[in-house]
């Protein structure tokens, strides 16, 4: 199934009586999109409306033809998200049994699902850690563990919620190039401007509003100005 793009009309996210998201309105269709803003400003909560994690208070996220809060199962499948601490992602002791996990969820025949992992892991370069400990781990092996264990799944768009913040600059290129090397569709949060600056697609947020939605290059320099004002303040 072609997923169509992601729409949010009117979504507005209120917690403990604070607006977080206050009336947004994005169609995101995009191959590449980063979201960027201060600490705080809601980029965590816009992604986890974007496969049914967290509901709006007000407003409807679509998925292609699906809504969330009505057809979360079959969405999960179609949106997979690649969460900041792969500890919280990382379920099973064993590597090649994390990946498991995922896929028999999915009620994957056996031989598909280790099919589909050997060529995750050989497709990150990561087939040596099929049989280690997933505690063993580096930070940053976690870390693309977690999105292979994602990628295994097969969904067509993939959500990563400031996926380099615990690698070095050696971890943060490998998983740079992963995500270049996707076939789906991504939108990521990231402090990690260099980062951001290779997508076509960036979207400022801030105090839970868009304030700016455009290429790299506009939209890190109004981030920039923005910061420059904040501190100033
Ligand atoms: N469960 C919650 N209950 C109450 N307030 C919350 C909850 N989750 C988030 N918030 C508040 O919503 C606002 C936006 O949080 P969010 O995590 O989306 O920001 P962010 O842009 O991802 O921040 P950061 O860059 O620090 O990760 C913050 O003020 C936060 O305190």
């Amino acid at each position: 199934m072609a997923i169509g793009p992601v729409v949010l009309s009117a979504v507005s996210v209120v917690r403990d009586e604070r607006t977080v998201l206050a009336d947004i309105d994005l169609t995101l269709d995009d191959r590449r999109i980063a979201i960027i803003g201060l600490n705080g400003s809601g980029k965590s909560t816009l992604v986890r409306l974007l496969n049914g994690l967290l509901l709006p208070t007000s407003g409807e996220v679509r998925v292609g033809e699906l809504v969330t809060g009505r057809d979360d199962k079959r969405i999960r499948r179609l949106v997979g998200f690649v969460f900041q601490n792969p500890e919280n992602q990382i379920v099973m002791p064993i590597v090649a049994d994390d990946l498991r996990f995922g896929a028999r969820n999915l009620g994957l025949a056996r031989a598909e699902t280790e099919a589909r992992i050997a060529a995750v892991l050989a497709g990150l370069g990561l087939g040596r850690l099929a049989d280690r400990e997933s505690h063993s781990l580096s930070g940053g092996e976690k870390q693309l563990v977690a999105l292979a264990a994602v990628l295994v799944m097969q969904p067509e768009l993939i959500i990563f919620d400031e996926p380099t913040t615990m690698l070095d600059l050696v971890n943060r290129r490998r998983l740079q190039q992963a995500i270049d090397g996707l076939e789906q569709r991504a939108v990521l949060v990231t402090h990690d401007l260099e980062l951001a600056a290779r997508y076509q697609r960036v979207i400022v947020l801030h105090d839970g509003r868009v304030i700016k939605d455009s290429g790299p290059d506009e939209a890190i320099a109004s981030y920039r100005d923005l910061c420059d004002q904040v501190v100033r303040r």
